[in-house]
């Protein structure tokens, strides 16, 4: 135990292992797959990100809202992941911009805190055995009921997500008389990937995820992009056929995470499970066209598999990541097609990256003339 505290809630894996803490913010269980971020600030962005519907956080980060929460600030309209596991959760954030405390939010949103957790152990614990399922409750009276439940949480792998944090109807974003008009697919947007767009002479129309081919491709604009989202992209074969025939209309298009891999598995490319995943905001990326490195934001689980890119160099191997060489960028040799496992938008993180939204507009301008 790290703290004198009597415990009040716990973390069951479903390896049966138990971490003790105390409840913060409403009482009741969750569960999830358990992961964990790195970053050392930006927590409002996590955990409002759509990408983390139906997971555990926990934050590597000992300080959690000591800085408050400011609504504007949020990636999405509420809070998006199941639970959050962390060391100090502090009740009293200090900042002038602040507009209330975490632990309001939390409650707003009834979403289940637990803090006083041994999170140091928690990560090498997920790091060592690997991304699992787990219950967070403010009961423990049943441990070994607990643990039945986390056993019993359905696997990330195989389940699409997407669809529960999709808009219901399209909507427009940015400045209507902009230069340049893209049509976007919402499987979880953050916000700041419409910010980062709209910053750039971008007026765009978001969809949602069940749109037709017929109904996306029908509002003239200059390029298409996919977004961020939650889940397994190899559980939205639909999604993938409607990227393979919104690419053969030969506009620009540019994906971002689960938008990145889609892409791939519309090409024929695969994707897998990670042993963890890469969630944090200083993960080191390398441009192979450049040979510059990048520091960029990070939240994913699944991976394009470079094995499977095919030989004839028709897509590209942009980037990698440089702690286990995974594949973090492709391109299309003859098509204006590109696509990051990573955020240029960051929200939380370096700004880096950036410099993808502006290839996207030169690819855009380019089109249009
Ligand atoms: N941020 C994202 O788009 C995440 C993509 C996908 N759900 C993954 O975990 O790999």
């Amino acid at each position: 135990m790290i703290s004198s505290v009597k415990p009040t809630a716990a973390v069951v894996l479903e390896d049966g292992t138990v971490f003790f803490g105390r409840s913060v913010g409403i009482e009741g269980e969750t569960s999830g797959e358990l992961c964990f971020n790195t970053g050392m600030t930006g927590y409002q962005e996590i955990f409002t990100d759509p990408s983390y519907y139906g997971q555990l956080m926990v934050m590597a980060s000992v300080h959690i809202g000591n800085y408050g929460v400011r609504e504007e600030e949020s990636e999405s309209d509420s809070l998006k992941i199941n639970g959050l596991i962390c060391r100090n959760f502090t009740n009293r954030g200090s900042r002038p911009a602040m507009d209330q405390e975490l632990k309001e939010f939390f409650k707003k949103h009834k979403t289940i805190a637990i803090a006083g957790v041994d999170t140091r152990a928690l990560v090498q614990h997920i790091r060592d055995f690997g991304a699992q399922n787990a219950v967070v409750s403010t009961d423990i009276s049943n441990l070994e009921e607990l643990k039945k439940k986390a056993m019993s949480v359905p696997s990330m792998a195989g389940l699409e997500l997407s669809s529960k944090v999709t808009c219901s109807d399209p909507y427009y974003y940015g400045n209507p008389a902009a230069t340049y008009k893209v049509a976007a697919l919402d499987m979880g947007i953050k916000q700041n990937i419409l910010r980062c767009l709209a910053e750039r002479d971008v007026y765009v129309k978001v969809y949602p995820l069940n749109t037709s081919f017929e109904e996306f491709a029908s509002w003239p604009c200059d390029g298409y992009f996919f977004s961020n989202g939650p889940g397994d992209p190899a559980a939205m074969p639909h999604t993938a056929e409607l990227v393979k025939k919104v690419i053969d209309l030969g506009k620009p298009v540019f994906g971002i995470c689960l938008g990145h891999q889609i892409i791939g598995l519309s090409q024929g490319l695969e994707t897998f499970k990670m042993h963890h995943g890469h969630r944090g905001i200083n993960h080191p990326v390398i441009n192979n066209s450049t040979g510059k490195g990048e520091i960029t934001s990070q939240n994913h689980g699944f991976a394009v598999k470079s094995q499977s890119l095919p030989t004839d160099g028709s897509i590209l191997l942009t980037h990698n990541h440089l702690n286990d060489n995974t594949v973090a960028g492709i391109k299309f040799k003859d098509k204006p097609v590109f696509s990051v496992q990573y955020h240029p938008e960051s929200a939380p993180g370096p700004h880096d990256s950036r410099y993808l939204f502006d290839e996207f507009v030169n690819l855009l301008k380019q089109y249009k003339s």
